[in-house]
């Protein structure tokens, strides 16, 4: 579906020059689910951004290999609009691009499928953080996107909702096949998830991990933690010396 082909992204930040991405490569295969993982500020966000389209690389291509796909994008925060309803937030992208009908079939059929009917004419305000972000998933959803870019979205909920809502996206994405990448700095949660994990360190891919686990995935079985320790290993070698360099005059 998109090829990535050696991704290079420079910022400046205070008279020094970060390589926030170096020589990425990527392929996501149509369907597929990937994770990256990797510390605070490794370039995850930037990579995502740039397969949203939101920023462009410095260097190097993203390659489509077909129409361009519809992308739908989940934050870590829910960013729902506090004036409408669950209902009308899920509804809103849809409003200019189809009729009335079909988007209460829609957005019917995806409370349905995320588990929110009860939850139709709620205010934002009303709703638990795992809920907003239930919310924040059937809007991007609903408008069938083929590319799902998924950024630390539940990191701010607790664990017991952070593990729930990991089995739902697994049978949502079981489901409906759209493509996603996930990003996480929680490698439990990157092996839980994903078919391939992508390791990120330093703005440079140092491992990507095949995960052959049947889903639901347990988090404690001897077959994840085998996973889970292999990606900490290489994510855990030292990192390259001159990512941040002063730059010339
Ligand atoms: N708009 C920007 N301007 C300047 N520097 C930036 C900008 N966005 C990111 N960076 C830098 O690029 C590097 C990668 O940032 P990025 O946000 O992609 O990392 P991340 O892995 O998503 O981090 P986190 O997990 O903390 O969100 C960091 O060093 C960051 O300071």
């Amino acid at each position: 579906m998109l090829e990535l082909s050696n991704i290079g992204k420079h910022y400046d930040v205070a008279g020094h020059r970060v390589a926030a991405l170096s020589g990425i490569d990527l392929t996501l295969t149509r369907g597929s689910f990937t994770t990256i993982v990797g510390r605070s500020g490794c370039g995850k966000t930037t990579l995502l951004r740039i397969l949203a389209g939101l920023a462009s690389p410095d260097t190097g291509e993203v390659l489509s290999g077909g129409p361009a796909p519809r992308i739908g994008v989940v934050f870590q925060e829910a960013r729902l609009m506090p004036w409408l309803k669950v209902a009308e937030n899920i509804a809103f992208g849809l409003r200019k691009r189809v009729d009335r009908k079909t988007i209460d079939e829609r957005v019917s059929a995806i409370l349905d499928l995320t588990g929110l009917s009860a939850f139709r004419s709620a205010m934002p305000a009303q709703l638990s953080g795992g809920m907003a972000q239930r919310v924040a998933l059937a809007r991007a959803l609903v408008m069938e996107p083929d590319l799902l870019l998924m950024d630390e979205p539940f990191a701010a909920l607790d664990a017991f909702t952070r593990r729930s809502m990991q089995n739902e996206l697994v049978s949502l994405w079981q489901a409906r096949k759209p493509t996603i990448v996930f990003v996480t700095h929680d490698v439990e949660e990157a092996v839980v998830l994903g078919q391939t994990v992508i390791e990120l360190s330093e703005g440079r891919v140092v491992g990507r991990q095949t995960v052959d686990i049947p889903y639901p995935r347990d988090p404690t079985g001897v077959e994840a933690s085998l996973c889970r320790r292999a990606v900490l290993a290489r994510l855990l070698t030292p990192a390259t010396p001159d990512r941040m360099q002063t730059k010339p005059d």
